[in-house]
């Protein structure tokens, strides 16, 4: 399970919190939407529980164990908003999903990857397409729980409907817990299995 156990953050020492003594935990397999307004903390805690940020209160654990004590490949992966940001520009498709992982057929193909954009730069890529490839290497066989933050937030809604069909097969199938972000009611309420709000 993972398990956000009471944590606090706040951006300078003295000043505002963004939360306080927040608690969630994700079954495997689980689907759970997160919504809340703007600047409520979502990308914050996103950032945390994927590791990227130490809170000064609480701790995550998955399987009991601190998400910070696990070495190499994070069991906690997460997704952002902008692929184009989060994507080397100088590196081809290729590289880019074997920097984290193997290449995975199946998974590619699920995700509706073609093989001949494998050896494509990313500015030879749609935002959508992109994304898929985001999506892509942070499923490798490591991963137990995945946080999209506003994954498909700038995906037309055939595309968003597409990726999310392909993600929920794909954790039914590998048993993976998703915490799903978002500012879309609608979405979350018809991908989740329950949402909760952050504020
Ligand atoms: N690097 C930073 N330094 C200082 N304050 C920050 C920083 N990043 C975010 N904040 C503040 O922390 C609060 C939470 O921001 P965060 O981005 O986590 O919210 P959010 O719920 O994801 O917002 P949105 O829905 O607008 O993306 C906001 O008040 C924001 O101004």
């Amino acid at each position: 399970m993972l398990k956000v156990n009471g944590i606090s953050y706040r951006y300078q020492n003295n000043g505002p919190w963004v939360f306080r003594n927040f608690r969630l935990a994700v079954q495997p397999g689980e689907i759970v939407g997160l919504c809340g307004y703007n600047g409520a903390g979502k990308t914050t805690l996103a950032k945390i529980i994927a590791g990227y940020l130490k809170p000064h209160e609480g701790e995550i654990l998955v399987d009991e164990q601190p998400v910070s004590s696990f070495t190499g490949i994070r069991p906690v992966q997460l997704v952002w908003q902008h692929p184009e940001k989060s994507i080397n520009p100088k590196w081809k498709m290729k590289k880019v999903l074997e920097e984290t992982t193997d290449l995975d057929e199946e998974l590619l193909s699920l995700l509706g990857i073609k093989s001949e954009w494998l050896d494509r730069w990313p500015s030879e890529l749609s935002g959508g397409e992109l994304q898929r490839f985001c999506l892509a290497r942070t499923l490798g066989k490591h991963t137990k729980y995945l946080i999209a933050d506003e994954m498909t937030t700038m995906l037309d809604a055939v595309t968003q409907a597409q990726i999310w069909h392909a993600l929920l097969e794909l954790a039914k199938q590998r048993n993976i817990g998703i915490l799903a972000i978002s500012h879309n009611q609608h979405l979350l309420q018809k991908i989740s299995d329950r949402t909760v709000s952050i504020a």
